[in-house]
Order: C-alpha cells, then structure tokens, then sequence
C-alpha cells in the first residue's frame, strides 16, 4: 500500500448544527441574563452590557442550557460556588449529541459509509476526561473499531483551524486515508452570573457544531472536493500568552479577552498570511481582493482590523459576518459554519461566479495563535476571479 495520497487534502463534506431549545435575540439578551441569574441590582454593569450588545453585530445565539436547567442548578450562577462537577456531568452528553447531529449531515453528503472513516479530530474547550468525546463520538456514529481518534482540548476558537490542519496532514499522509473533523462548543462551562470579566465572553459566545470529511485523492466516485486545503501554517504572536486564554476552576471555565485583541490581530494578520501564501501564489499581497475569506468572526471588531489592515472591498467577510449575526461566536466550530456559508453562497451564485478560485482561511485562539489556510475552489474559473 502507498504511503502517501495523491495532491492536497480537500474538504469533502460539510454539517452544522446548532441547539434547538432556546434562541436568544441579541437585543433581548442584556435583560435576560441578568433577569435569569438574578443581577438585576447591578445597573451600572446591566447599561454597560446592553451598551455592548449593540456593537457586537449579532442578531441571535443559539443555547443547550435551558432556565429549567439553570434553576435545577443554581450554582451555575455564582462562580465562586463549586460547580465543575455538574457542568462536566451535562456537558458529558451535550457536547457529543452536538457534534453527532453534525456529523451526521456531513457524512450523508459525503455518501459513504461512516464505517470508511479512519481518523477522527474532535476539538471542544469543554474535555476534561478520558476516554473523552472523541471516544463517544466514534461510538455514536459507528465508527470501526480501528479509527485513530484525536482529542484537542482548549485550542479556544483556533480549534477548528488547528483540526481541519491536522486533518489535511493526515489525509495528506495516509494514502486512502477520510479524516472527520468534528468541533463541538456548548457555553455551559463558561455560563455565569455576569461580573466585571465576563461581559464581553457573554456577549459574544454561543453554541454550536460543526464536522467536515477530508481526504486526499484518489477520491472515489461521488466524492466531490469542495475546498482544496493547499497549505496551512500555525503562528503564535510573541508575548501575547496573557491578552487571549482560558482558565479551567471549580466554577468552569473562565475566558479572558483582554482589550488589545483586535488590536493585535490585526496587527500580525499580512505576515501571517505572506508566512502562509507564499510560494503558493504569485505576489499574494498584491491584492487581497482576489481571494475569498473565511475568516473566525472572533468579534465584530476583528472583522473590522482585518477589513482596514488588509484593505478588502465591503463584502468580502460577508460569510463571517452572517455566522456572527446568526449564531455569535461559537469558538472553534464557527470556522466550520463560515466555510458552509461560502460555499452554500458560491451555489446560489450558480457555482463560482463570485467566488475567486483562491482563497483564505483564518481561525484566532488563546496565544494568540492563528491558524491560516490557503483554499482553492477545484471547480472554478480563474477568469471569474473578482
Ligand atoms: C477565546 C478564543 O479562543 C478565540 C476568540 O474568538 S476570543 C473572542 C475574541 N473576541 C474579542 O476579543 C472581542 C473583540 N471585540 C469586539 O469585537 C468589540 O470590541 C466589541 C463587539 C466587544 C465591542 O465593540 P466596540 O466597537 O469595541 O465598542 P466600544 O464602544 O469600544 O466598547 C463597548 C464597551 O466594551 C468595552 N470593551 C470592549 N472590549 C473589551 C474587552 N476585550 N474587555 C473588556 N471590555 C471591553 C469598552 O471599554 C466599552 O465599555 P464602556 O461602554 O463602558 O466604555
């Protein structure tokens, strides 16, 4: 048996899901969780959330815990009070069905057995055990007993980016070789009465999940590559460990957002992205505008630094910006829903007419990490580029 496949991975196959209790409009949300957590005496702290609410360009969220979840738990609402224990506990179940109900769609379009799968790469900030989810997961869909699971733990929202790239790697490695990505992210572990630190991570995140099928060729017949992962790099910024993390405590997990992200990002996002490209395209810097982007809308105000730094025509992170408007920030699963809307938009265009053969993927995570993606449409015309 050949060692090595043939050409570069491709993404094969996309799914995403999302709760379906309860939906939050954004502009209801201030009111609610402070009603729910019982903070409505913290005025000050309630106008100052509204106030940001406004400005993270999300319409709704979707959520896994309920208000008669929360009431059968109500240390949920204090995080100095233990909690951890019980957070796992629901997590346990939540947090694979997720990732199943994603999955599931994924390996439908994909059209083979879920049995041909041989790798899995599951992602979620909320893995504290083993065997973990990447182990249920495999058990959900049937996976053969012989598939070589990953679990990555804490990668924050990188974690989708860090998983489709190890996903290529091994695709790329493994001759035959069909890689489920599955990345699942369900708040409850960061759910909290609002104080000062937790404003911002309580406006933005919310639940969702999403898997995707890569291989390398030779594909099969009804295999179709929908995005061609030509290359992919990983860059910390140096000295940035402390602005962007994730702290695990008896209260859950703890996100730390600090200030100067947007800043930052946008500060390194051109290197990191000549780091990536070059060698694959001619002068990539020459103009952005010739790529397509999907891009993690970590915030509305990232989306922003990338618009401004990179000089790119409005519209071209009209794919992150829908995801954030409809969903929040779902850590590392949005990339996932970023990369299904472009291409379910590339379709209505009736296949490639705005969308440029080339493209760029960029996921950002504590470190700060960024993972960045050259893509390439396998179907479209160069003279379509716009
Ligand atoms: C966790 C992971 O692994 C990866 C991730 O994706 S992490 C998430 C990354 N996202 C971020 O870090 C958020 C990026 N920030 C944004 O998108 C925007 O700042 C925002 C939507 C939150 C607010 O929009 P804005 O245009 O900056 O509004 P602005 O009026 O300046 O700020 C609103 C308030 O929020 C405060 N604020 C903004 N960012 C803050 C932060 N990171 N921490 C604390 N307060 C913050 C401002 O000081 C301001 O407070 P006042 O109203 O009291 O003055």
């Amino acid at each position: 048996m050949q060692q090595h496949a043939e050409g570069p991975a491709a993404m094969l196959a996309i799914g995403t899901a999302n709760p379906t209790g309860v939906v939050v409009p954004q502009d209801i949300f201030a009111e609610n969780i402070f009603r729910v957590t019982k903070s409505d005496h913290l005025t000050e702290l309630k106008e100052k959330m509204k106030r940001i609410c406004q400005k993270t360009g999300i319409d709704k969220r979707h959520f896994h815990l309920t208000e008669e979840s929360l009431a059968a738990h109500p240390e949920f609402l204090d995080r100095q009070v233990p909690s951890l224990d019980s957070r796992i506990n629901m997590a346990d179940t939540a947090v694979p069905e997720l990732a199943q109900c994603a999955a599931i769609k994924a390996i439908a379009e994909w059209g083979r057995p879920a049995t041909d799968i041989t790798h899995l790469v599951f992602s979620t900030y909320s893995a504290w055990q083993a065997p973990s989810f990447d182990h249920q997961l495999a058990a959900l869909l049937g996976l053969r007993p012989t598939v070589c699971r990953t679990i990555l733990s804490l990668h924050g929202c990188y974690g989708g980016g860090r998983a489709l790239h190890l996903a290529k790697q091994l695709a790329e490695n493994n001759h035959g070789a069909r890689v489920l990505v599955a990345c699942s992210e369900i708040t409850l572990v960061c759910f909290g009465g609002p104080d000062g630190g937790n404003l911002i991570g309580s406006a933005l995140f919310g639940d969702g999940a999403g898997a995707v099928i890569v291989g390398a060729g030779p594909f099969t017949e009804g295999e179709r590559p929908i995005f061609e992962m030509v290359s992919a790099t990983q860059t910390t910024i140096p000295r940035t460990e402390h602005v962007l993390g994730m702290q695990v405590s008896g209260g859950g997990v703890d996100f730390h957002l600090g200030i100067q992200v947007p800043m930052l990002i946008g500060q390194n996002i051109e290197k990191c992205l000549l780091d990536a490209f070059t060698g694959f395209v001619d002068d990539p810097s020459s103009s952005w505008n010739d790529l397509f982007w999907a891009v993690h809308p970590g915030g509305r105000q990232i989306l922003d630094n990338i618009d401004t730094e990179l000089k790119l025509e409005p519209g071209k992170l009209a794919a992150s910006r829908h995801v954030l408007r409809e969903y929040g920030n779902m850590s590392g699963a949005t990339i996932i829903f970023v990369l299904d809307e472009l291409r379910r938009r590339r379709k209505e265009d009736g296949d490639n007419l705005l969308l440029p053969e080339w493209g760029a993927m960029l996921a950002f995570g504590p470190g700060i990490t960024i993972e960045a993606m050259l893509l390439r449409c396998p179907g479209a015309s160069p003279l379509n580029n716009n």
